[in-house]
């Protein structure tokens, strides 16, 4: 579970957050919809405790990631924009690599990097170095690093971008797996389909601000229009930012 209440963030004169409150359960996909520069990345960044913020509180299963960084990151995936692979490694290399920066080895860690790979497809990947990996393939080394120490948190910024559809379906079916196993999902998007097919829970942020949160059915249901998309536009007042 993670809880967010008031949370501000300021870099320089810019005010990234101006106050966003929301809780994401255990157990579901909370989807963070937001125009472009709306603070997802600030947002998410703060949650892992990469950023410090200004004001507000954040908890994940109650502990405050700035007071106990450590025990939030063991427990927490975090899928940024940036995915630092190294070229001269192959991707089971990689991921053996990282797996015993996080305290895995031997056997468990074999089955679990085996595990992964047949969860994100990427089986055609698994032997062959980054160097010259497509966006697609990037994406999912990086997801699969996320993922290799079973996080009971997972974050992720824009999944999907570079994806596709064989991929972004295998991405979908990953991560209702892991909600139906109990894990709490955050996803930044602007993929309207994905969060209507996929999210349980929808967080809108405009301008650093929480606009609303609800299911995607709620949101329509509250702006009294049917569609998620004009839903959206109508809660934040641009159309900026949007994917189909
Ligand atoms: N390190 C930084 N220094 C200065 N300004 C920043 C920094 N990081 C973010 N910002 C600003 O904070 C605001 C929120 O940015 P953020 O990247 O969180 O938005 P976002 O919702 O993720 O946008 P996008 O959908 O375009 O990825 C923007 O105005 C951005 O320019």
């Amino acid at each position: 579970m993670i809880e967010v209440q008031e949370v501000r963030k300021q870099f320089g004169a810019v005010q990234a957050l101006g106050g966003v409150s929301f809780s994401a359960r255990d157990g579901q996909i909370t989807a963070l919809l937001g125009p472009n520069g709306a603070g997802k990345t600030t947002l998410l960044r703060t949650l892992v405790g990469l950023l410090r913020r200004d004001h507000g509180s954040i908890a994940i299963d109650g502990v405050d990631p700035e007071k106990d960084p450590l025990a939030v990151r063991r427990n927490i995936g975090f899928l940024t924009d940036q995915f630092g692979l190294y070229e001269r490694l192959s991707t089971r290399e990689y991921l053996a690599y990282f797996g015993e920066l996080n305290g895995m080895g031997g056997a468990p860690l074999r089955q679990r990097i085996d595990e992964v790979a047949e969860l994100l497809q990427m089986d055609d990947i698994l032997e062959r170095r980054a160097k010259g990996f497509s966006q697609g393939q990037r994406i999912k080394v990086a997801l699969a690093r996320t993922l290799l120490h079973r996080p009971r948190h997972l974050l992720l910024d824009e999944p999907s971008r570079g994806l596709d559809v064989m991929s972004t379906r295998a991405l979908r079916r990953a991560l209702a797996s892991l909600r139906a196993e109990g894990c709490c999902v955050i996803m930044a998007t602007h993929v309207m389909q994905e969060v209507t097919h996929l999210c349980d829970d929808v967080v809108v942020i405009a301008k650093g601000h929480t606009v609303a949160q609800g299911s995607p059915e709620e949101l329509c249901r509250r702006t009294g229009i049917a569609n998620l998309e004009d839903a959206f536009v109508s809660l934040v007042g641009t159309e900026e930012g949007i994917a189909a």
